[in-house]
């Protein structure tokens, strides 16, 4: 169906070559790749005058369909995506990560797991389904020690994914450049062709899907002399057909598909998963880069998110409300100002919802996000000695500093890129998901106020007298000066175990009036408390008045 039913079958596979800088990523792909395409092999002159990969690289291999992937002629494409290892590109690694289907986690065999290799493998757990741990440059381990130091490397990085979800994973020892960057072209690199066959045993049929709207990940933009432009990429979702109008979001402007390839083929339609150029006319290349393009009108510009979102276990420190982090938003990295909240406690349990958000429920304000290791939930524990309940769900509301534009329900990823990158520590601090984008530039007026979180508060009364069976009378609650009315309704609970509920002023100073909606047969109590979400009127306690000073 991709390419019409007189082209042969090939079915394509992105595979992400990530790892620490310089474990050798760019020379796997070069001796992996049999065709390179336009953006491979650092050809940017900024890449080959530092020696380092800047941005994410594109190849492909072809090799014949391994079994699994069914009967029949046909090909197997494996899309090679370089990315960068250098700490401060870690926002292009996440970019990339996310077109990705298996992923290699490449090691500097002589060196195990470093910084950016951790990095890259939490990347990899949030984004990716499948991974092969490549271990490289086997060929500076003494020949005879070899074979053992081989055996124990796999065996530390088995020991490293227990715990994550790529337990048990492929582990492959390789030389893609033996004897390094002196060495002439011709030394052929080692393991490479083991290497293909476990890519072919690992290859899956990833499920895609040609519906909804098209989106496409463009990574490079060039202009073809009598032909156009066109914009190379990764179709995130949907499809593409010759003809379609396309729209470039970032620069308000859309296009006519007027031709098509994949890799030098020509195509008349490309769908999830596909590796594509596009091809239009009147567009200056250089206005776009790298960026998005996708069904006219189809992606949001936002000022602010709330998301659904996991803390990174991996992350040292807490996360606080009103801390700033970098904050990826599908393929855009922007600073953003976090507040975290979590269900009302009689919601701890309750199912979490992955793709909507409820504005209907109450949601309780979190100076940080709950964790096990959390500051609050330390204290918990020294109060009551027992397990903190942590909430099944927790949600952030993200105020970016500039407005980004993203899918709906896309991938959200929280760093601190500023943290020193030397550092030994893990600087991706949580993952989720965009439930909901706030257009309006004045979404503090036209929508927070929809958004019924809360502060718990606690304060505690007296009861003056009761009065009979069904009601008492409090004071010490309120002052003088306060408007009861917008307090009625709230719960108070009583010393006696009662609940009541304030039914409304009692008198001229402050005190008030509680019924008991249940008879109660001894009433000889004498102090008041009102607590619980239902107290924390949003006029009264809105947190987002401290979040916005
Ligand atoms: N001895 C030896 N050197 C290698 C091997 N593979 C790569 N190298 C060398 O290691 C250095 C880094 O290789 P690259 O492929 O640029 O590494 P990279 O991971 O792409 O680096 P960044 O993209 O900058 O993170 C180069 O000097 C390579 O020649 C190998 O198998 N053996
Ligand atoms: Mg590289």
């Amino acid at each position: 169906m991709a390419a019409g039913p007189a082209a042969p079958r090939v079915l394509n596979v992105n595979v992400g070559v990530l790892g620490h800088i310089d474990s050798g990523k760019t020379a796997l792909a070069r001796a992996l790749s049999t065709t390179g395409s336009t953006a491979a092999f650092d050809r940017a002159p900024q890449s080959r005058a530092r020696g380092i990969t800047l941005d994410l690289g594109f190849s492909c291999l072809r090799t014949a369909l391994p079994p699994q992937l069914g009967p029949g002629p046909g090909e197997l494409q494996f899309t090679l995506v370089d990315c960068p290892g250098h700490a401060s590109l870690i926002r292009t690694i996440i970019g990339g990560a996310q077109i990705i289907d298996l992923m290699m986690l490449v090691i500097d065999v002589t060196k195990g797991m470093q910084t950016q290799s951790a990095e890259c493998l939490v990347i990899g757990q949030i984004a990716c389904q499948k991974m092969v741990v490549v271990l490289n440059k086997i060929d500076l381990l003494p020949e005879g020690k070899r074979q053992s130091a081989i055996e124990k490397m796999t065996k530390k990085m088995q020991k490293t994914l227990e715990n994550t979800k790529f337990c048990g994973c492929p582990v492959v020892a390789v030389a893609a450049k033996p004897g390094g960057p002196e060495a002439p072209e011709s030394e052929n690199p080692l393991g490479v062709s083991e290497l293909i066959e476990v890519l072919k045993s690992q290859a899956y049929l990833p499920s895609r899907d040609p519906s909804g709207n098209f989106l496409m990940a463009v990574d490079h933009c060039f202009s073809i002399k009598g032909q156009g432009t066109v914009m190379t990429g990764t179709v995130l979702s949907g499809s593409v057909s010759l003809g379609d109008n396309v729209e470039i979001p970032a620069l308000k402007v859309t296009k006519k598909v007027k031709s098509m390839q994949m890799f030098h083929t020509p195509v008349t339609y490309a769908m999830q998963g596909d590796r594509v150029g596009i091809c239009v006319t009147q567009f200056d290349p250089k206005l776009l880069e790298r960026g998005l393009i996708c069904t006219p009108e189809s992606l949001h510009t936002i000022h602010a998110a709330i998301i659904s979102l996991k803390k990174i276990q991996y992350f040292r420190g807490a996360l606080q409300t009103k801390a700033k982090f970098h904050i990826t938003v599908g393929h855009e990295t922007v600073m953003g100002r976090v507040m975290f909240f979590s269900p009302a406690p009689a919601d701890f349990n309750k199912e979490i919802q992955e793709k909507v958000f409820d504005f209907e429920k109450d949601y309780l304000y979190q100076e940080e996000y709950l964790s096990k290791d959390s500051n609050s939930s330390e204290e918990n524990k020294e109060n009551d000695q027992s397990e903190v309940q942590l909430p099944r769900q927790q949600w952030a509301l993200l105020e970016f500093e500039k407005p980004v534009t993203c899918p709906k329900l896309c991938l959200v990823i929280g760093s601190k890129l500023d943290t020193d990158i030397h550092a030994n520590t893990c600087r991706l601090a949580f993952h989720g998901v965009l439930l909901q984008g706030m257009e309006d530039k004045n979404y503090m007026e036209t929508f927070l106020p929809k958004l019924k979180v809360y502060k718990l508060k606690h304060k505690e009364g007296q009861v003056e007298r009761v009065m009979d069976d069904y009601s008492v009378i409090g004071r010490s609650l309120f002052k003088k000066e306060t408007n009861i009315q917008i307090f009625v309704g709230l719960k108070v609970k009583l010393s006696t175990g009662e609940d009541g509920i304030i039914d409304g002023g009692f008198g001229q100073s402050g005190k008030f009036k509680i019924r008991i909606p249940v008879a109660s047969t001894c009433m000889p109590c004498i102090e008041l408390s009102a607590q619980g979400p239902a107290w924390h009127l949003r006029a009264y306690s809105s947190p987002f008045h401290c979040l916005m000073d």
